[in-house]
């Protein structure tokens, strides 16, 4: 037996079969992506909330229910990674080839997922509001998201910065998975055609689309820090009104430079209207810098 990457494949939640950059040593095989920068290591805390370990098995062929969780935040990070790398020549979350660690089974029906700072945790859900969390490459796209924010602008989390914080983590979540629900794969899973968030509608699943409608709430752990998840609703639909015009191709390209370049931690919406904007105009001119204006004027955000 040597030792060194190679390919397998595993189950994912849904049962179906991918394919895995794996890892072999003396015959033991890792949820390890060695084969680029950015090293992709997938971990279990098998219930609890700490203590992990790395996703072994003794062929590579990673099929076990209890292998499910972990099959799919491996191989999403994966395309997440390759989204950052081929898209924007972005070698990880820090563009310096940080390793991606990712950890399923976290505590016990936990329906949620975070970025804690170095690693994409996942529970497993209650099998009712959610399936395992790692399910979703739209959900992968977000977590990893705001490790690149924390890289670059920095979005204070909290308030208007946060609910920014919020939307570029649902932004790049449907650069990654393109439509213009959040979740959708792992909410509900007996329920089907609903969504944690939508980025076209978001009255839909109670989150204001007009600064009218802006929640001021307390920005304590209570009050999600000001509403961040709620007040992303204004720059979601701000961005559901740019790419509707502009496309996937040029969005992705303004997102990514205000992001990198102009966004700063404590960025208003109206900042980022004209980090946005500046954004355009250094890419594709004045022409698609007023679409991005329009797309916020439209939100109420002048
Ligand atoms: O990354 C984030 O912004 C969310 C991280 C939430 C979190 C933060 C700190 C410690 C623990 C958990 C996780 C996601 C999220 O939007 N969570 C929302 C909605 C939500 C999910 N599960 C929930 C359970 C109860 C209430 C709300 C929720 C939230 O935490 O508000 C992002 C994609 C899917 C889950
Ligand atoms: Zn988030």
């Amino acid at each position: 037996t040597d030792v060194g990457p190679t390919t397998g494949s595993g189950t994912g939640n849904k049962g179906d079969t991918k394919t895995l950059n794996i890892y072999e040593e003396n015959g033991t095989y890792y949820l390890a992506d060695m084969t680029h920068t950015g090293n992709i290591e997938t971990y279990d805390a098998k219930n609890a909330t700490s203590n992990y370990s790395i996703v072994t098995d003794s062929d590579k062929y990673f099929t076990s229910p209890a292998q499910r969780a972990a099959v799919d935040a491996h191989y999403y990070a994966d395309q997440v990674y390759d989204y950052y790398k081929n898209v924007h020549n972005r070698d990880s979350y820090d563009n310096q080839g940080a390793p991606i660690y990712s950890i399923v089974h976290y505590s016990t029906n936990y329906n949620n997922a975070f970025w804690n700072g170095e690693s994409m945790v996942y529970g497993d859900g209650d099998g009712v509001t959610f399936s395992p969390l790692s399910g979703a490459n739209d959900v992968i796209a977000h977590e990893l998201t705001h490790a690149v924010t924390e890289k670059t602008a920095g979005l204070v989390y909290e308030n208007q910065p946060g609910a920014l914080n919020e939307s570029f983590s649902d932004v790049f979540g449907y650069f990654v998975d393109p439509d213009f629900l959040m979740g959708e794969d792992v909410y509900t899973p007996n329920k089907s055609g609903d969504a944690l968030r939508s980025m076209s509608n978001p009255d839909l699943y109670g989150q204001p689309s007009h600064m009218n409608n802006y929640k001021y709430l307390p920005n304590t752990k209570a009050g999600d820090w000001g509403g961040v998840h709620t007040n992303s609703g204004i720059p979601n639909k701000a961005f559901y009104n740019t790419v509707t015009k502009l496309g996937k191709a040029k969005s992705e390209k303004i997102y990514y430079r205000a992001l990198v370049y102009y966004l700063t931690p404590n960025s208003s919406f109206a900042d980022a209207k004209a980090s946005l904007v500046r954004a355009a105009t250094d890419l594709y001119g004045t022409t698609d810098a007023s679409t991005v204006a329009n797309a916020w004027s439209q939100v109420g955000v002048n």
